[in-house]
């Protein structure tokens, strides 16, 4: 499996954000991630990411531990929380300012998927002077403009309207494609139904379910059981 994450655990200020939740992906497919408001969605996503340090349990990514403030994965890109980019520059200052020196940044790539969201003619526009979707815009476009072999993604539609949001489902597709891992958070079902491969719901914490788009249930603990919509536990 490219990320696996098995019996996490988080407690913060008395609250267990976490309980001994566990999911696993394989490399090159796309999975989501629903669950009520403060089901613990973006905790996990934190989780893989290396952002919070787990009470119990562990977090593999491609065979790699990670470590809170360690080991995080190298190959990622992300949308989580609020995209923080600088008002007072341009878009493009912006991508090029946070693709910094890592040498998958890919200039053409950039400018492939600022094309594809409406935002070329915009790139040198200040980042004060877009809109909430324009930002949410921009903000996939870096979490994707590195060639990552991860992607982690926090309500990436928020405030697209239908038109980006019919292009970012097909971006995705091509990210699946390249061979790219991607998980997004979401309370779009029929978006992510649309473009999952498999559906992780969570509720208060924990992994509860997970179905596959093949029909198969594969339950976080690894045992498998036929038909859509089966308790992973
Ligand atoms: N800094 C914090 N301190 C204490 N509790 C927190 C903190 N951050 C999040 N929580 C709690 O952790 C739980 C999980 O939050 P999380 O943000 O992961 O939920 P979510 O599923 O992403 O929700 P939403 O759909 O509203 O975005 C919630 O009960 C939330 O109140």
């Amino acid at each position: 499996m490219y990320v696996q994450v098995s019996g996490v655990t988080k407690t913060i200020k008395h609250k267990q954000v976490l309980d001994e939740a566990s999911m696993s992906c394989e490399k090159g497919k796309v999975y989501g991630l629903v669950g009520p408001n403060g089901s613990g969605k973006t905790m996990m996503l934190r989780t893989i990411c290396g952002f919070i340090h787990p009470d119990a349990g562990t977090v593999e990514v491609g065979g790699k531990p990670v470590v809170f403030n360690e080991n995080l994965p190298v190959r990622m890109g992300a949308i989580i929380e609020t995209p923080g980019f600088i008002g007072n520059k341009s878009a493009m200052w912006n991508l090029e300012y946070l693709a910094g020196l890592d040498k998958g940044w890919d200039l053409k790539e950039t400018l492939r998927l600022l094309d594809i969201f409406n935002l070329y003619k915009k790139r040198e526009d200040k980042v004060k002077s877009y809109s909430l979707g324009m930002r949410q815009k921009l903000a996939v476009v870096q979490a994707l403009m590195e060639h990552q072999e991860l992607v982690l993604l926090d309500e990436p539609t928020n405030g697209l309207d239908k038109a980006s949001v019919g292009v970012f489902l097909d971006e995705i597709d091509r990210q699946r494609e390249s061979g790219t891992t991607v998980i997004i958070a979401s309370h779009h079902d029929d978006e992510i139904t649309q473009v999952a491969d498999a559906v992780y719901t969570i509720g208060e914490g924990r992994i509860v379910d997970c179905v596959e788009r093949s029909s198969t249930v594969k339950a976080s603990n690894g045992e498998d059981a036929e038909g859509v919509g089966d308790s992973a536990d």
